[in-house]
């Protein structure tokens, strides 16, 4: 049985069912310039026709602040947003983190500013170090390392794919996953999503009946099925979509 057999088994008679998506990684393939992340060509309509469907819910979530994970995607209305690893449901972000925040950056800078190629991402409630263009390799790797000793007690390290990210605030995609879901009153949850954050929504979903969540590419996780790649996120969207009618 496929990933995508699977999910229509366990999901296609569950509603309100919500279907939750990581962005990058998932939708849109990593590219150096976080900017340049645009969805894949199939991902829009894809995603709109499954929100079009009776008492279904799309969410995207992202360690991206909302506001780039709407511009960068190009995606609106109707889809629920979820940024900033969770701190942040469509628009609203608690305005006392970005102080906090501003520390961050000043204690930050001059680490990042010292190697070449790395670039600090500001996000409303987190800041990211990044290091995919460092071509010194263990430059890349000490300056991730100064950077997690730079932390508070009071920040929340999320490593990624070449970058670790601070975040002000303790909130997690598994909780605001979860949150979501209640207030929908979801019957089914699909989550998918392919790096280390995304593990807290597969290990919150792991005991609710009625949710399935997916691995997008290799490596340990927590997520009940998996697929290669973004072609696989594709096929597995496609069935779902095709089981539901929409
Ligand atoms: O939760 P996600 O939607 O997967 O977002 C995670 C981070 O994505 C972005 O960084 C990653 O993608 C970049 C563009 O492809 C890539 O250059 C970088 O190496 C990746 O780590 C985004 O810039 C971060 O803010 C997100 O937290």
């Amino acid at each position: 049985m496929t990933a995508g057999t699977e999910v229509v088994a366990r999901l296609a008679g569950r509603r309100p069912l919500l279907v939750a998506t990581d962005y990058d990684g998932v939708l849109a393939r990593l590219r150096d310039v976080p900017g340049e992340a645009v969805p894949e060509e199939w991902a829009p309509d894809l995603l709109r026709r499954l929100a079009g469907a009776q008492d279904v819910v799309v969410a995207l979530v992202s360690g991206r602040g909302v506001q780039d994970l709407r511009a960068t995607s190009g995606l609106a209305e109707p889809f629920r947003f979820i940024g900033s690893h969770g701190a942040e449901h469509d628009d609203g972000l608690d305005p006392a983190v970005a102080a906090e925040r501003d520390l961050l950056v000043d204690a930050l800078t001059p680490l990042v500013e010292a190697v070449e190629g790395a670039r600090l991402e500001v996000k409303p409630a987190a800041v990211a170090v990044h290091v995919r263009t460092v071509a010194d390799r263990a430059a890349a790797t000490a300056l991730l390392e100064r950077a997690a000793a730079a932390a508070g007690p009071h920040h929340t390290a999320k490593p990624g794919k070449d970058v670790l990210e601070l975040a002000v605030t303790d909130a997690d995609k598994g909780t605001a996953v979860l949150r979501l879901a209640e207030q929908l009153g979801a019957d089914g949850v699909l989550y998918l999503g392919d790096d280390v954050t995304d593990e807290d929504a597969f290990t919150a979903l792991a005991p609710r009946t009625g949710a399935v969540t997916v691995k997008v590419g290799d490596g340990d996780t927590a997520a009940q099925l998996r697929v290669a790649d973004l072609d696989g996120v594709r096929e597995l969207l496609t069935s779902l979509a095709d089981a539901l009618g929409a």
